[in-house]
């Protein structure tokens, strides 16, 4: 299956590098000095510094060129962006080409997750979602990796964990399309708690309090959006949110992190928990589910909340059972 993946951020370059060492792959993205870099040098020296490319990658500025012929198509730019580039891409996407979505978010004007976009946007299209513990910078440079791909045609599935899987990069297929997206937006959210407490210097066992709470809270929610348990329990749930706490690789991390410290965020990389906070907060309210921890940093994001005050907030909440005996 010929292989063509838009956006050439981290994660883009990093799966069009796995992708790569199977064929030839073309690298959509924006800016010609990214492309002449990966073109001329083999390298991303913009997002993913330090890593040499293979040579089968080929960067293109033109949707028309990068998509011709491709029977894979990997959209990997930021959650909010999803649906602008499904329009710009429409003209020159091949009818039958699969869709591989790799971002990870929710649409924080709709509550809508990648595929519910896509599928609005261009309907009818065979669609895969991809998440799971995965920094784009162990990935590209062969570090072992395991991550998910589910669609809801689990031939489509498996044939796309065949072709997108790489020497030390593993790919579990399933069908659970709206619990791998569920986990990787959510878990983006509560990374951001996790830095927050780094920053204020909370401690590890406060640190393990809240990913373990937090967990509770993406289970809760993906479950009542309607995520297999079992989905959220796996890579792309409970492995991802591991990852995404356990430090500074992590963009989220890092956020909450300087949010803690008080230190101006303004230059950061991309967060995407910023982003899907305030949704995954309303969708948990619309729901009924509680979800103290994705408040908290739904408040603090938005200003309403001084992140001491969040503390003070969720040490303050009823005692009560870890959960409910039947
Ligand atoms: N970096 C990582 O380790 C991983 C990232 N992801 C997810 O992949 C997605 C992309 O992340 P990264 O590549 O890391 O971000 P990045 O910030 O490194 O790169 C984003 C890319 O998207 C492009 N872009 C931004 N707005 C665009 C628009 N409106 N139209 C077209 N292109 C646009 C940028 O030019 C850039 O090439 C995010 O949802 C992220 O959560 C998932 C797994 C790992
Ligand atoms: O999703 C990721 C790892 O699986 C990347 O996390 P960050 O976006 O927080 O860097």
């Amino acid at each position: 299956m010929s292989v063509a993946v838009v956006g050439g951020g981290a994660w883009g370059t990093a799966l069009a590098a796995v992708a790569a060492r199977a064929g030839h792959v073309n690298l959509l993205l924006r800016d010609p000095a990214v492309a002449e870099a990966i073109n001329a040098q083999r390298s991303n020296p913009a997002y993913l510094p330090g890593i040499a490319l293979p040579a089968t990658i080929r960067a293109v500025l033109d949707p028309a060129l990068a998509l011709r012929g491709a029977e894979v198509v990997l959209l990997v730019t930021p959650a909010q962006t999803l649906r602008a580039v499904c329009r710009t891409l429409l003209p020159a996407l091949p009818g039958d080409a699969a869709l591989v979505l790799c971002a990870k978010g929710i649409e924080r004007d709709t509550g809508l997750f990648a595929s519910a976009v896509v599928e609005a946007e261009l309907p009818g299209r065979p669609i895969a979602v991809l998440s799971g513990p995965s920094f784009a910078a162990d990935v590209a440079a062969g570090l072992p990796t395991a991550v998910t791909l589910a669609a809801r045609d689990a031939a489509l599935a498996d044939a796309l964990a065949r072709r997108l899987s790489g020497p030390a990069f593993r790919i579990y297929a399933g069908t659970d399309v709206l619990g791998v997206e569920a986990g990787g937006a959510l878990k983006n959210v509560l990374a951001i708690a996790a830095g927050a407490s780094a920053g204020l210097g909370l401690g590890a066992s406060a640190q393990a309090a809240l990913v373990t709470r937090g967990f509770v809270e993406l289970s809760r929610l993906g479950e009542a959006l309607g995520a297999d348990p079992r989905t959220l329990m796996g890579l792309s749930g409970l492995g991802d949110l591991v990852l995404t706490c356990s430090g500074t690789q992590s963009r989220n991390f890092a956020y909450g992190l300087a949010l803690g410290r008080g230190d101006d965020v303004a230059a950061l990389k991309l967060a995407e928990g910023v982003f899907s906070a305030a949704i995954a907060a309303r969708l948990a309210r619309e729901r009924g589910i509680e979800a103290p921890i994705i408040e908290a940093v739904a408040g603090i994001l938005d200003g309403s909340l001084p992140v001491a005050d969040a503390v003070a907030a969720l040490l303050a909440r009823p005692l009560k059972r870890e959960f409910e005996t039947a």
